[in-house]
């Protein structure tokens, strides 16, 4: 819970001159100070191994406040907190330096030896940075020390345990905070009020009433220039073992019996060890893979997979993921959560589709046709908010049932104001509130889900490219529920 207001920290951010510092970082911690969540007792350390001074440093954060705030105020005085110290993180020696650094803003800021460590670098640094600031002193403060670390964390299940056994070398669990951003946006934090705040859902929220549960994440971007970590990773390490199978155990958990971060986590991680593991050749009966060739997205033509930067012109890596998952305990047994993620779609949309039974028989006309199942659509992105799918009597019109939609969009309401995810993350790890972070044994239980499939995948070269960019993926995909007498629910206007 946050109720620490205004926390004084020093956040040190590894990593300040690369991407995500520049696109999310510093945007985010500028609108926590334009929003109150932050006072001015704070300061900012960057470190990267550039040799910038502070105010190559502050020029460099204001052009991405620029980009990213249009109407951006008071810069002069927001900079001012921002200092540059640049070293390699390899280098113990560097850190003492660091420390005496920390501690002079902590006099000059009076912050009470509070430390937000923020990891915006490659995953092969986390263990070195976390035992370094430890060994030399940087962790033992009168305050409090917290560490932040990225994605992704590992790229299977006995890589995710090293990087876990080097951080935890150094903080214990409760001081880390491992990002997954999807638990920042304010739709996915709305799953469990929708569920757990509305007396009409709860009860419905099982295998008796509800058919399947379709989750799609589709983006029209490709890979841009990230193909080097693409080519190890893929749609299902990149997307689904955090982002995707978060959404399922927040879709999929009990009622928690608090809202704090230990019991949402507990119920969360049920649902987890619910998931029923694929064994290796069953892999193809749930699991769908493609990857985007040439094709088109609105109106403009754009290369394949394989022809883009960094990328093997054979590459086997899938930047697409369709799958279905079942959850063997009582609640979930029966229903499939389907799910789709990929990269080239027709354009970017996240929903989650939660389709009802049949009622028991048609007492209406409707042409012959059979009546449109209730659906209950959660908005996450771009638009964020939900639609109720129900049926209505068409005016004028005897005994014709027509379906009608109610809406309520979020973000229409909140407007600007609804908060980025990061600035919602770096918020609740200012106030020492992990419920958004992804624990250690959420970690483990989804890596281990996954590296089953990532290994069938990698004993069998797929045909590729199986899908044109600008296409809702592979045919497969569409024949993985019309087997189980289902179809996908569009989730943009072009599909
Ligand atoms: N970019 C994004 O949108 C996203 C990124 N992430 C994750 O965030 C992390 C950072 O990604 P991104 O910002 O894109 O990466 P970049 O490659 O853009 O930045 C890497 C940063 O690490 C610094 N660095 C590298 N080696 C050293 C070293 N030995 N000592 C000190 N600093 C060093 C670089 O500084 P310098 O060059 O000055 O040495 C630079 O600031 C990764 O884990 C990534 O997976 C997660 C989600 C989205
Ligand atoms: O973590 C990642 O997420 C983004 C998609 O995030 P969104 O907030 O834009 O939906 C994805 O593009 C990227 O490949 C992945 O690393």
């Amino acid at each position: 819970m946050n109720t620490e207001q205004n926390p004084k920290a020093v956040i040190v951010i590894f990593g300040a001159t690369g991407d995500l510092a520049k696109r999310k970082l510093y945007p985010s911690i500028y609108q926590l100070l334009q929003n109150n969540r932050i006072g001015k007792d704070f300061a900012v350390v960057g470190v990267g191994r550039r040799p910038w001074t502070n105010e190559e440093f502050r020029k460099n954060v204001n052009t991405s406040i620029e980009n990213a705030v249009p109407d951006h105020k008071e810069m002069d005085e927001f900079l001012s907190h921002f200092h540059y110290h640049p070293f390699d993180v390899t280098n113990p020696e560097s850190y003492q330096e660091l420390k005496g650094l920390l501690e002079e803003l902590d006099h000059t800021y009076d912050i009470p030896g509070n430390r937000m460590f923020y990891m915006a670098m490659a995953p092969e640094f986390f263990g070195t940075i976390a035992i370094n600031l430890k060994n030399e002193g940087l962790t033992s403060t009168q305050g409090w020390s917290r560490l932040v670390i990225e994605k992704p964390f590992g790229t299977d299940l006995p890589s995710a345990q090293k990087l876990n056994d080097e951080i935890r070398a150094a903080f214990s669990e409760d001081q880390i905070y491992r990002i997954d951003h999807y638990l920042g946006k304010a739709m996915v934090q709305n799953i469990e009020v929708i569920r757990f705040a509305n007396a009409i859902f709860e009860p419905l929220w099982n295998n008796r009433y509800i058919a399947n549960i379709q989750i799609t994440s589709s983006e029209s971007l490709g890979v841009e220039d990230r193909g080097r970590y693409y080519e190890s990773s893929g749609a299902l390490k990149d997307m689904v073992q955090n982002h995707i199978l978060q959404v399922v155990a927040l879709l999929a958990m009990e009622p928690p019996i608090k809202l704090t971060d230990e019991e949402i986590r507990s119920e969360k991680v049920k649902v987890l060890r619910a998931l029923r593991p694929l064994k290796e050749n069953e892999v193809s009966d749930y699991f769908v893979r493609g990857q985007y060739g040439k094709g088109s997205i609105r109106n403009e033509d754009v290369p394949g997979y394989r022809e883009e930067s960094n990328v093997d012109p054979n590459s086997n890596t899938e930047t697409f993921v369709a799958g279905k998952l079942t959850i063997d305990n009582f609640r979930w047994a029966g229903t499939p959560i389907y799910i789709r993620t990929g990269k080239r779609m027709p354009a970017k949309s996240t929903k989650i589709v939660v389709q009802f039974k049949d009622i028991p028989m048609n007492l209406y006309y409707n042409n012959g046709d059979s009546m449109h199942p209730n659906l209950l659509v959660i908005n996450i992105q771009p638009d964020e908010g939900i639609t109720l799918h129900l049926n209505a009597k068409k005016t004028g019109d005897g005994s014709y049932a027509r379906p009608i939609k109610l809406d309520y969009c979020n973000n229409c309401i909140d407007g600007i104001n609804t908060p980025e995810a990061y600035e919602k993350l770096i918020d609740d790890c200012l106030h020492g509130d992990a419920t958004n972070f992804t624990h250690w044994d959420e970690v483990a239980l989804t890596w281990s889900y996954v590296d089953t499939i990532a290994k069938a995948w990698s004993s069998v070269a797929a045909e590729f490219p199986n899908y044109a960019a600008g296409t809702m993926g592979p045919a497969d995909s569409d024949d993985l529920l019309a087997k189980d007498g289902y179809h996908w629910w569009p989730v943009t206007d072009t599909e």
